[in-house]
Protein backbone atom coordinates (compact mmCIF):
# COMPACT_ATOMS: atom_id res chain seq x y z
CA UNK A 1 0.00 0.00 0.00
CA UNK A 2 1.19 3.31 -1.02
CA UNK A 3 2.07 6.18 1.74
CA UNK A 4 3.01 3.60 4.27
CA UNK A 5 4.97 5.97 6.59
CA UNK A 6 1.55 7.75 6.59
CA UNK A 7 0.18 4.66 7.88
CA UNK A 8 2.70 4.17 10.57
CA UNK A 9 2.17 7.55 12.47
CA UNK A 10 -1.44 7.05 12.26
CA UNK A 11 -1.36 3.65 13.84
CA UNK A 12 1.47 5.22 16.55
CA UNK A 13 -1.16 7.78 17.67
CA UNK A 14 -3.73 5.49 17.92
CA UNK A 15 -1.25 3.66 20.17
CA UNK A 16 0.08 6.33 22.62
CA UNK A 17 -2.03 9.32 22.70
CA UNK A 18 -5.46 9.52 24.67
CA UNK A 19 -8.67 9.31 22.43
CA UNK A 20 -10.52 12.47 22.88
CA UNK A 21 -7.56 14.41 23.48
CA UNK A 22 -6.35 17.04 20.54
CA UNK A 23 -3.30 17.67 22.34
CA UNK A 24 -1.83 14.19 23.57
CA UNK A 25 -2.67 13.73 19.54
CA UNK A 26 -0.48 16.73 18.14
CA UNK A 27 2.38 15.77 21.01
CA UNK A 28 2.82 12.07 19.99
CA UNK A 29 2.90 12.91 16.41
CA UNK A 30 5.46 15.26 16.77
CA UNK A 31 7.16 12.64 19.05
CA UNK A 32 6.67 9.82 16.13
CA UNK A 33 8.49 12.40 13.71
CA UNK A 34 11.48 13.08 16.16
CA UNK A 35 11.72 9.44 17.43
CA UNK A 36 11.00 7.65 14.20
CA UNK A 37 10.47 8.80 11.00
CA UNK A 38 10.45 12.62 9.19
CA UNK A 39 6.92 13.75 7.61
CA UNK A 40 5.76 17.25 6.79
CA UNK A 41 3.26 18.36 9.84
CA UNK A 42 3.91 22.05 10.21
CA UNK A 43 5.35 20.52 13.45
CA UNK A 44 6.10 22.28 17.37
CA UNK A 45 8.25 24.78 16.11
CA UNK A 46 6.11 26.49 13.80
CA UNK A 47 2.95 25.14 15.48
CA UNK A 48 3.75 27.72 18.66
CA UNK A 49 3.35 30.03 15.98
CA UNK A 50 0.44 29.35 14.22
CA UNK A 51 -1.11 28.43 17.85
CA UNK A 52 -0.34 32.10 18.37
CA UNK A 53 -1.94 33.75 15.45
CA UNK A 54 -4.80 31.64 15.07
CA UNK A 55 -5.76 32.45 19.15
CA UNK A 56 -5.43 36.18 18.15
CA UNK A 57 -7.54 35.77 15.41
CA UNK A 58 -10.18 33.85 17.38
CA UNK A 59 -11.88 32.88 13.66
CA UNK A 60 -15.09 31.05 13.70
CA UNK A 61 -14.43 29.73 9.79
CA UNK A 62 -11.16 28.26 9.21
CA UNK A 63 -10.39 27.32 5.78
CA UNK A 64 -7.26 24.61 5.48
CA UNK A 65 -5.22 24.24 2.08
CA UNK A 66 -3.14 20.92 2.58
CA UNK A 67 -4.44 18.57 5.28
CA UNK A 68 -1.53 15.93 4.67
CA UNK A 69 -2.06 13.80 7.78
CA UNK A 70 -4.41 15.84 9.99
CA UNK A 71 -1.68 17.46 12.47
CA UNK A 72 -2.57 21.02 11.61
CA UNK A 73 -5.85 20.45 11.67
CA UNK A 74 -5.67 18.80 15.56
CA UNK A 75 -4.09 21.72 16.64
CA UNK A 76 -6.20 24.50 15.22
CA UNK A 77 -9.37 23.19 16.12
CA UNK A 78 -8.10 22.38 19.69
CA UNK A 79 -8.12 26.08 20.27
CA UNK A 80 -11.20 27.17 18.35
CA UNK A 81 -14.01 28.47 20.14
CA UNK A 82 -17.38 26.20 20.54
CA UNK A 83 -19.37 26.04 16.52
CA UNK A 84 -16.50 27.11 15.37
CA UNK A 85 -16.04 25.69 11.91
CA UNK A 86 -12.98 24.16 10.00
CA UNK A 87 -12.89 22.84 6.04
CA UNK A 88 -9.84 21.19 5.18
CA UNK A 89 -9.03 20.50 1.73
CA UNK A 90 -6.65 17.28 1.02
CA UNK A 91 -5.71 16.44 -2.89
CA UNK A 92 -4.58 12.58 -1.76
CA UNK A 93 -7.23 10.32 -1.12
CA UNK A 94 -4.86 8.37 1.19
CA UNK A 95 -3.84 11.14 2.99
CA UNK A 96 -7.62 12.44 3.51
CA UNK A 97 -8.42 9.13 5.08
CA UNK A 98 -5.51 9.16 7.51
CA UNK A 99 -6.57 12.64 8.51
CA UNK A 100 -10.12 12.03 8.54
CA UNK A 101 -9.00 8.84 10.91
CA UNK A 102 -6.50 10.87 13.23
CA UNK A 103 -9.46 14.21 13.33
CA UNK A 104 -11.90 11.49 14.87
CA UNK A 105 -9.38 10.09 17.06
CA UNK A 106 -8.63 13.46 18.46
CA UNK A 107 -12.10 14.17 19.42
CA UNK A 108 -12.47 17.55 16.99
CA UNK A 109 -14.19 15.96 14.08
CA UNK A 110 -17.72 17.54 14.82
CA UNK A 111 -16.02 21.14 14.01
CA UNK A 112 -13.47 19.61 11.31
CA UNK A 113 -14.43 18.60 7.95
CA UNK A 114 -11.77 17.08 5.18
CA UNK A 115 -12.77 17.97 1.70
CA UNK A 116 -10.81 15.72 -0.86
CA UNK A 117 -9.99 17.39 -3.84
CA UNK A 118 -8.22 20.25 -5.19
CA UNK A 119 -8.76 24.14 -3.63
CA UNK A 120 -9.28 25.17 -7.51
CA UNK A 121 -12.21 22.55 -7.05
CA UNK A 122 -13.99 23.58 -3.94
CA UNK A 123 -13.10 27.13 -3.61
CA UNK A 124 -15.92 28.09 -6.35
CA UNK A 125 -18.44 26.09 -4.41
CA UNK A 126 -17.61 27.42 -0.61
CA UNK A 127 -20.86 29.68 -0.69
CA UNK A 128 -23.84 27.26 -2.01
CA UNK A 129 -22.44 24.08 -0.89
CA UNK A 130 -20.74 24.81 2.23
CA UNK A 131 -22.67 27.78 3.75
CA UNK A 132 -20.02 29.86 3.88
CA UNK A 133 -20.30 33.80 3.51
CA UNK A 134 -16.42 34.29 4.09
CA UNK A 135 -13.55 32.80 6.11
CA UNK A 136 -12.05 34.32 9.16
CA UNK A 137 -8.68 32.60 8.57
CA UNK A 138 -6.81 30.37 5.90
CA UNK A 139 -3.94 28.39 6.83
CA UNK A 140 -1.86 27.70 3.24
CA UNK A 141 0.41 24.91 3.48
CA UNK A 142 0.05 22.39 0.24
CA UNK A 143 1.62 21.99 -2.91
CA UNK A 144 4.26 25.49 -3.49
CA UNK A 145 2.80 25.97 -6.98
CA UNK A 146 -0.46 26.26 -5.96
CA UNK A 147 0.29 29.34 -2.80
CA UNK A 148 -0.49 31.96 -5.12
CA UNK A 149 -3.06 30.82 -7.88
CA UNK A 150 -5.56 29.78 -4.58
CA UNK A 151 -5.24 33.15 -2.52
CA UNK A 152 -5.81 34.98 -5.77
CA UNK A 153 -9.26 32.73 -6.55
CA UNK A 154 -10.15 33.34 -2.51
CA UNK A 155 -9.85 36.79 -3.73
CA UNK A 156 -12.13 36.17 -7.17
CA UNK A 157 -14.85 34.15 -5.47
CA UNK A 158 -14.88 36.98 -2.49
CA UNK A 159 -14.40 34.22 -0.09
CA UNK A 160 -11.83 37.30 1.91
CA UNK A 161 -13.05 39.73 4.04
CA UNK A 162 -11.58 42.80 5.37
CA UNK A 163 -9.39 41.37 8.49
CA UNK A 164 -9.15 38.10 7.10
CA UNK A 165 -5.89 36.17 7.96
CA UNK A 166 -3.80 34.10 5.53
CA UNK A 167 -1.16 32.29 7.74
CA UNK A 168 0.85 30.43 5.05
CA UNK A 169 3.87 27.67 5.98
CA UNK A 170 7.32 27.38 4.18
CA UNK A 171 7.68 30.56 3.05
CA UNK A 172 11.60 30.09 3.25
CA UNK A 173 11.92 26.78 2.21
CA UNK A 174 10.68 25.21 0.11
CA UNK A 175 9.70 28.31 -0.64
CA UNK A 176 6.95 30.13 -2.30
CA UNK A 177 8.23 33.29 -3.83
CA UNK A 178 5.39 34.18 -6.12
CA UNK A 179 3.07 34.35 -3.28
CA UNK A 180 5.48 36.30 -1.18
CA UNK A 181 5.93 38.90 -3.79
CA UNK A 182 2.10 39.36 -4.48
CA UNK A 183 1.25 39.50 -0.88
CA UNK A 184 3.46 41.68 -0.48
CA UNK A 185 3.19 44.42 -3.05
CA UNK A 186 -0.20 44.38 -4.30
CA UNK A 187 -1.25 46.52 -1.98
CA UNK A 188 -4.73 44.27 -0.79
CA UNK A 189 -2.30 42.41 2.28
CA UNK A 190 -0.56 43.97 5.47
CA UNK A 191 1.62 41.37 6.25
CA UNK A 192 4.29 39.78 8.53
CA UNK A 193 7.15 37.27 8.50
CA UNK A 194 7.70 34.97 11.54
CA UNK A 195 11.15 33.53 10.82
CA UNK A 196 11.65 29.39 11.92
CA UNK A 197 12.55 26.21 10.98
CA UNK A 198 11.78 23.37 8.91
CA UNK A 199 9.85 20.93 10.97
CA UNK A 200 11.91 18.43 13.37
CA UNK A 201 15.40 20.09 11.32
CA UNK A 202 17.40 22.68 11.47
CA UNK A 203 16.81 24.08 8.21
CA UNK A 204 15.30 28.14 7.62
CA UNK A 205 11.94 28.52 7.60
CA UNK A 206 9.14 30.91 8.26
CA UNK A 207 5.66 31.40 7.99
CA UNK A 208 3.70 34.87 6.35
CA UNK A 209 0.60 36.06 8.06
CA UNK A 210 -1.20 38.07 5.70
CA UNK A 211 -4.09 39.99 6.65
CA UNK A 212 -6.65 41.01 4.11
CA UNK A 213 -7.15 44.55 4.00
CA UNK A 214 -10.30 44.45 1.21
CA UNK A 215 -11.45 44.91 -2.03
CA UNK A 216 -9.94 48.47 -2.34
O1 LIG B 1 6.10 22.00 5.54
C1 LIG B 1 6.52 21.34 4.43
C2 LIG B 1 7.84 20.92 4.30
C3 LIG B 1 8.25 20.26 3.13
C4 LIG B 1 9.68 19.82 3.03
C5 LIG B 1 10.04 18.81 2.13
C6 LIG B 1 11.36 18.39 2.07
C7 LIG B 1 12.33 18.97 2.90
F1 LIG B 1 13.60 18.55 2.83
C8 LIG B 1 11.96 19.95 3.79
C9 LIG B 1 10.64 20.38 3.84
C10 LIG B 1 7.34 20.00 2.11
C11 LIG B 1 5.99 20.42 2.24
N1 LIG B 1 5.07 20.17 1.25
C12 LIG B 1 3.80 20.58 1.42
C13 LIG B 1 3.41 21.26 2.57
N2 LIG B 1 4.30 21.52 3.56
C14 LIG B 1 5.59 21.10 3.41
MG1 LIG C 1 4.26 22.88 5.30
Amino acid sequence: MEDMKEQRMLDYVLENAVRGDPQSVVDKLDQFCRSKEWTMNVGDEKGLILDKVVIEADPSIVLELGTYCGYSAVRIARLLKPGARLLSMELNPVHASVARKMIEFAGVHHMVEVLEGSAEEFIPKLKQTYGVETVDFVFIDHWKDRYLIDTKMLEEFRVLREGSVLLADNVVYPGVPDFLQYVRTCGRYECTNYPSHVQYMNQEDALEKAVFLGYL
